[in-house]
């Protein structure tokens, strides 16, 4: 089954998102402390004309990533030209993608983290000089000649930033943490989204969507779409309250955003280690995940929301997680 609240950009989201996606700073509603600086950031560099600072932006998926490095070149005024980690395998690429520059452009590479150490190589002198090196001729003859760069700004995105290496990182000048939404600011977005959507939402059932959508923007969207269709097929259009929860309740999403895979996951916690701690392997095994979608994807939301907690020894479930599920505790044993 394909887990509606996943953080994941489903393909449904992408014919939506374009739409959905601010494109202002203005329109972008939370992630304050980025706002700030970054409009700080670009009033100067405009002013003195020269592209911005390298920027990082690391943090949970769904959480406006994307959609800010976009608001920054439009912001600025340049181009941005949009490619991943993955995507691109050899330096030559790299090297191409940095060469088709403009002045002061914005490239935006997603999952840096994934990038390959060769073609990480490419940006470190790119980045800092502005410059690229390039080996022509082989064997004795062979020798590197230095290529000059447009001025641009590299805008990196990451769920990892754990796993950028330490070159990487400290060439960037600004380093961002993305901040899940607070319930207020998931309604202020819903809101809008329904508006571009053309439904009409009230607050009661814009509260209802923003609690459980797990501080995430590209959740209440989704949300918002799947319950558009409940309004529209068995109210009359109009989402409030009620329609929301009925329809929430259908997708299996509780009151605390939770899903059939988080419910699972602390289950396992409870009854099979009985609480924890439990090392983030045996875990996964236990529940035929890998552990790297139970860190990116599921822990984050439980860990920030106090369900469970990380220890050295392991992954622990907190009393919250049983008052959830109400199962019953044994204060007693502590
Ligand atoms: N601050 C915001 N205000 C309004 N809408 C937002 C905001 N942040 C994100 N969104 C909406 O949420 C959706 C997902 O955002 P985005 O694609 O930028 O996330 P992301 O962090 O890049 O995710 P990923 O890590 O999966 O690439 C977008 O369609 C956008 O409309
Ligand atoms: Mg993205």
């Amino acid at each position: 089954m394909k887990r509606i609240i996943t953080t994941d950009n489903l393909e449904e989201d992408i014919k939506i998102e374009s739409h959905l996606r601010p494109q202002t700073l203005k329109e972008y509603i939370g992630q304050e402390k980025a706002k700030e600086t970054l409009k700080v950031y670009i009033t100067a560099a405009k002013q003195r004309e020269e592209p911005l600072d390298h920027l990082l932006f690391y943090g949970p998926p769904g959480l406006g990533k994307t959609t800010l490095a976009g608001i920054i070149a439009n912001e600025m005024g340049v181009n941005i030209k949009i490619t991943s980690g993955p995507a691109i395998e050899k330096p030559g690429e790299m090297a191409a993608i940095l060469n088709n520059l403009q002045e002061n452009d914005i490239l935006f590479v997603d999952e840096i983290h994934r990038l390959n150490r060769q073609v990480e190589e490419v940006l470190y002198p790119a980045m800092e000089d502005y410059a690229i090196d390039i080996m022509i001729g082989k064997g004795a003859t062979a020798r590197s000649i230095r290529l000059d760069l447009p001025k641009f700004t590299l805008v990196g995105a990451t769920t990892r930033v754990g796993m950028l290496t330490a070159p990487l990182r400290d060439r960037f000048g600004v380093v961002h943490r993305m901040e899940y939404y607070t319930v207020e600011e998931l309604e202020d977005i819903v809101i809008r989204s329904a508006k571009v959507l053309d439904v009409t939402i009230d607050a009661t059932g814009a509260h209802a969507l923003a609690r459980r959508s797990r501080g995430t923007p590209r959740l209440v969207n989704r949300l918002l779409k799947r319950v558009r269709d409940f309004a529209q097929v068995k109210y009359d259009g109009h989402i409030d309250e009620e329609v929301a929860n009925y329809a929430l309740d259908l997708l299996e999403v509780d009151k605390e955003g939770l899903d059939q895979i988080d419910r699972e996951l602390l289950e396992v916690l409870i009854f099979k280690f009985q609480g924890g701690p439990v090392g983030l392997e045996t875990l996964a095994a236990a529940l035929s995940e890998d552990s790297t979608t139970i860190e990116d994807v599921y822990e984050p939301y439980l860990l920030k929301n106090g369900f469970i907690s990380r220890t050295p020894r392991g992954r622990v479930v907190l009393e919250k997680a049983y008052v959830h599920l109400g199962i019953p505790h044994k204060n007693d044993e502590k």
